[in-house]
């Protein structure tokens, strides 16, 4: 069966579970009001889905616009972080409410997760926040997720929330991701550019995609653009979530777009075991290695990473980090759970087996990262 066919969003065989991005732009007009009567009718599109048979996670974006409003900001409350962080703790609370009372009236019953990137990056958390997602999924709630704005720094941050619900969908096991957006997907160029046109299906996310999409979002109250969206189809491709953009601009949009087939789909790559799924998503580093190309070649054969394919150390990771693995050109090329400590890694860099006893005094480790725990990009 051709791949695509495996793809239909609405059919609980192949999507049992779907993730719903909104972003900002779409949960609140030109005033920072909250769209309810738009809202009310993706409200209707999630109980169609649920009595299908469908489990829905919502991430829902908006909280920063709503409490600029609320709160008389103007220009949507991101000038600085703390107005950032106090508009998102006026707006949160709003959002959550309207997620409830929508819910409600189509008698299902809303969960509210705030999360930050921290909480995926550390195994534990993650586990954690899988068991919740499943708890509530199994009995039938509807997660209502967003980013902790109030706490999450700069650091600790993904600021947009697209990356956020590729996340999402893999610490939950999604089948598909939709991104509802003000655009009906990713175009050649920018689509305000003459001639420009949409991709209806992307097959791996490459730098030449990468270079079709910028940074600059449509509205003053999104971020991240196309490119968070396009980062986001990479983390999802590599976990084997089919993830979809589409223009949530009108109401029921996602019937819209799914019947007009008007959307970008890009298809998932392999499905990844979930641990080796965490390991690429991963966003956070302590340091990298680089390595020759003879390493390449071999990380390519489905080989382990051995000292002496290594060139340089950066950074200061531990034994058991998740760190990314640099070619010579300084392309990012795989990611993986390092055996050493950095200054470990640094005097026994391109050193043979055989030389490694001597060198570190005790017996070496298979590999300074094994293929079990090495991730291609
Ligand atoms: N190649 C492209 N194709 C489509 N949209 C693009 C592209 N490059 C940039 N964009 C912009 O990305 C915007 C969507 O991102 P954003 O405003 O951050 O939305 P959201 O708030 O829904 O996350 C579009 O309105 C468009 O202006
Ligand atoms: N967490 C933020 C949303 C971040 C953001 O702007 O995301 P998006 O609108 O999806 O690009 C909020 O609730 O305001």
């Amino acid at each position: 069966m051709a791949i695509e066919t495996l793809l239909d969003f609405r059919s609980p065989d192949t999507c049992k579970r779907l993730v719903i991005k909104i972003g900002s732009n779409l949960l609140v007009d030109g005033e920072g009001r909250l769209r309810t009567e738009w809202l009310r009718t993706v409200v209707l599109e999630v109980k169609t889905a649920r009595d299908r048979g469908q489990e829905v996670v919502i991430v829902s974006s908006g909280a920063i616009a709503l409490g600029a409003a609320k709160m008389g900001i103007e220009g949507g409350g991101r000038s600085t972080l703390s107005e950032a962080q106090a508009c998102a703790a006026v707006g949160q609370i709003a959002l959550a409410s309207a997620w409830s009372d929508l819910l409600a009236e189509q008698d299902l019953l809303a969960a509210q997760m705030l999360l930050t990137l921290d909480d995926f990056e550390s195994r534990r958390r993650y586990l954690n926040a899988s068991a919740t997602f499943d708890r509530l999924l199994s009995e039938g709630v509807v997660p209502v997720v967003n980013e902790n704005d109030t706490i999450a720094v700069s650091e600790i941050r993904f600021g947009d929330n697209d990356r956020l619900a590729a996340r999402v969908a893999q610490a939950c096991t999604a089948d598909g991701v939709i991104l509802l957006t003000d655009v009906d997907g990713l175009y050649d160029r920018h689509p305000n550019e003459p001639g420009a046109e949409r991709l209806s299906q992307v097959r791996g996310v490459t730098d030449e995609i990468h270079a079709m999409a910028s940074a600059e979002s449509g509205s003053s109250v999104g971020t991240g653009g196309m490119t968070s969206k396009l980062l986001a189809a990479e983390i999802a491709e590599r976990a084997g979530i089919a993830l979809a953009i589409m223009n949530g601009s009108e109401d029921v949009p996602m019937s819209r777009a799914l019947a007009a087939n008007s959307a970008t789909l890009f298809l998932p790559k392999r499905g990844d075991s979930a641990r080796k799924a965490w390991i690429g998503g991963r966003l956070r580093f302590a340091g990298s290695i680089t390595v020759d190309q003879g390493c390449v070649d071999a990380l390519r054969e489905n080989k382990s990473l051995l000292a002496a394919g290594i060139t340089g150390v950066e950074g200061k990771f531990e034994r058991g980090d998740v760190i990314p693995v640099h070619a010579p050109d300084g392309r990012m090329i795989a990611k993986g759970v390092v055996e050493y400590e950095w200054h470990e890694v640094e005097v026994i860099k391109g050193r043979s087996g055989i030389e490694l006893r001597t060198i570190l005094g005790y017996a070496p480790r298979a590999a300074v990262i094994h293929r079990d725990h090495l991730v291609m990009l």
